[in-house]
């Protein structure tokens, strides 16, 4: 059994493999998680991010090299395993909500648990409790589409959570929400990080929402360029240092 939740070795994307648009994305990357850790991805826009944890989370396949979860090939399993690996192992939120608009609030976060063939009883206590910790538990019975980005937000957020997942995988989670409901999102993983030790790797262009992470990971141009670790640090002091990093990075473009 490996000492990581998660490992990637010479991850390498290229998107439109052989046609006259091949762009080689990420190049050769490697990178390890150890259960519990809060990872933050940064890095210029277009640098590859996404691309990154698309590759790491099962969403995309690498074009070669390989990444292990709970020391799991993700190439070896078939979509119908793939699936159920999510499901069993993954919370994902992203900026753009994923809800699906023909299903209620509550159907779309019960979702992960009715996959599981969890029973309906369990289903419904799990999403009334998770529904009232993210105050949503008035609008269980609305379509997305009549609920606002924030509500959408909290109710993409509470599917990902739902099924306890041991790693969250988070794309610009904040992206769409006002300054008052991101703290209250950040104040979740963070609680999740540290009272069940969920590892949480997540994509941020905010230094302030990077500093809760333990371990910032800045990608530039499709490789990893640096890392800062936060251990004892202050947050204040970690925050400083990120904002340096970034702004580093940006008066070198500016040159
Ligand atoms: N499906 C695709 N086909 C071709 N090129 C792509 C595709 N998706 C992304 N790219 C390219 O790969 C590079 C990395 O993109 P990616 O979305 O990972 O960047 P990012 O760092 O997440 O950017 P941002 O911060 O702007 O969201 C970019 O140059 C982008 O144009």
């Amino acid at each position: 059994m490996s000492e990581y939740i998660l490992q990637a070795k010479n991850l390498t994307k290229i998107y439109g493999l052989h046609s006259e648009n091949e762009f080689e994305a990420l190049h050769g990357i490697d990178f390890t998680v150890t259960s519990g850790e809060f990872i933050c991805i940064m890095g210029p826009s277009g640098s590859g991010k996404s691309t990154f944890i698309n590759n790491i989370s099962t969403i995309d396949m690498p074009t070669s090299g390989w990444v292990r979860i709970h020391d799991i090939d993700i190439r070896t399993m078939s979509s119908h395993e793939i699936g159920k690996f999510r499901y069993q192992n993954l919370g994902f939120v992203f900026q753009d909500f994923n809800l699906l608009d023909t299903h209620t609030l509550f159907e779309n976060i019960a979702m992960p648990l009715s996959l599981a063939h969890i029973d309906r009883t369990q289903i419904i206590q799990r999403v009334q409790a998770m529904a009232k910790q993210l105050n949503i538990e008035q609008l269980l019975n609305k379509y997305p589409y009549q609920c606002s980005g924030g509500q959408r937000q909290r109710a993409a957020i509470a599917r990902a959570l739902i099924n306890q997942p041991q790693i969250i995988i988070a794309d610009e989670p904040t992206g769409n929400l006002d300054s008052e409901n991101s703290h209250e999102l950040l104040m979740l993983l963070k609680k999740l990080n540290e009272d069940y030790q969920t590892t949480i790797i997540m994509v941020s262009h905010d230094p302030f929402i990077a500093s809760y992470s333990s371990r910032l990971v800045y990608i530039k141009d499709g490789y990893i360029e640096q890392m800062i670790k936060r251990e004892s640090l202050t947050q204040d002091e970690y925050f400083q240092k990120i904002v340096e990093l970034n702004s580093a990075e940006s008066r070198r473009h500016f040159q």
